[in-house]
């Protein structure tokens, strides 16, 4: 297969079955090195590792009872390291590549001030990821696109392993390959006329709230990666603090929208915001299509625990980002600026 941001979209099914069936394993000899007891966790990672661990955050506090940060390298590194990094702390460094500097140097921080440390990526052979006391292997498999898809989706299963073990606890990912064929197949189906509404969008507003912030994120990072127009994240409750008041109807919005906490005030924002723009598009259950309330939806498997939504509720965005960007005339597999790390020193050069 060739190597394209599509193919490795449609990948994500197999990468999971990938990830359930050696993952578990990876994290019981992780464990036996570092131990279980911490009073704080803090997860360090750039961009879509980054935004896993938002997701992986949440999962990480439903399983534990330790305090759970998630923290750029910057901050990490530069705002009191010293009040942060303890010996009661464990610093996981997520970096797909093991090539972000600011993780590896994260790590090395940590280790300065006597915290465990993990390293997880999907390249543990990498000399980055050998900076710390333990490396977790995602199972994401080579993914050689700089807009990260499978990897994405395999980091925050890997993490949802982490947090269950760390916990002392298990926790059953095995319906997720199927979650994610239906949510491809879903997709597929109805987002073609999407793709041609968006197309004329100048910039796109994102919405959502809980564990798919980390996936309203990571379609935003998409968008920006890709289609390459200004993207807006919001919280649902944050953006009726203020942003509300730039709607017009030639707003592009998407709403997140899972069975969960902020659902039916999502849809209510959805509901206002549907009266100035037509130009809205919902991630939401099966359920909402038979309500009749929403027209503009992506409908996507019910009964799926919310913490686990963001692992399919990432895909149609992907593919948004994908299609539009093809039909744009570019390719979304090609840098725009390919030396641009080089120069910043930003990550490692491949060996
Ligand atoms: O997970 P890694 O390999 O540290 O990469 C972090 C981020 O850097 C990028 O490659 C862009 O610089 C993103 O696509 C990616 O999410």
């Amino acid at each position: 297969m060739s190597q394209t941001m599509r193919n490795y979209i449609l990948e994500q099914g197999i990468t999971m079955q990938q990830v359930i069936e050696h993952v578990p394993g990876e994290v019981e000899g992780v464990l036996q090195k570092i131990g279980r007891q911490y009073k704080r966790i803090l997860l360090v990672g750039s961009g879509t590792s980054l935004n896993a661990a938002i997701a992986g955050k949440y999962v990480m506090e439903e399983y534990n009872d330790c305090e759970v940060q998630v923290v750029t390298p910057f901050d990490f590194i530069h705002y009191f390291p010293e009040k942060r990094i303890t010996n009661d702390a464990l610093v996981v460094g997520i970096s797909q590549t093991a090539r972000s500097t600011g993780v590896i140097d994260s790590i090395h921080r940590a280790r300065e001030y006597g915290a465990r440390t993990l390293f997880l990526t999907a390249a543990p052979q990498a000399a980055g990821a050998q900076c710390a006391e333990s490396i977790l292997n995602t199972w994401t498999g080579d993914e050689f696109v700089g807009p990260k898809t499978k990897g994405f989706t395999s980091t925050m299963a890997a993490l949802f392993y982490l947090a269950a073990g760390l916990g002392g606890k298990s926790i059953d990912l095995t319906t997720i390959p199927g979650f994610i064929s239906e949510t491809i197949g879903s997709s597929e189906k109805v987002l073609p006329g999407f793709v041609d509404q968006f197309l004329a969008a100048p910039s796109l507003k994102i919405i959502g709230f809980g564990p798919n912030m980390a996936v309203a994120r990571e379609g935003g990072l998409k968008a920006l990666e890709t289609i390459r127009i200004p993207v807006e994240v919001y919280d649902v409750e944050e953006y009726m603090h203020g942003p509300y008041h730039c709607l017009e109807k030639d707003t592009y919005m998407i709403f997140i929208a899972p069975p969960g906490k902020g659902q039916e005030r999502i849809l209510r924002l959805f509901q206002f915001a549907d009266c100035i723009t037509s130009n809205t598009l919902v991630i939401g259950d099966e359920d909402l299509a038979s309500t009749g309330r929403i027209k503009n939806l992506v409908p996507l498997p019910c009964n799926v625990d919310e913490m686990l939504t963001p692992l399919g509720y990432i895909i149609p965005l992907q593919i948004l980002a994908n299609d539009i960007t093809l039909k744009k005339g570019r390719r979304p597999e090609l840098s725009r600026y390919p030396n641009f790390h080089a120069m910043m020193g930003s990550k490692f050069t491949p060996q």
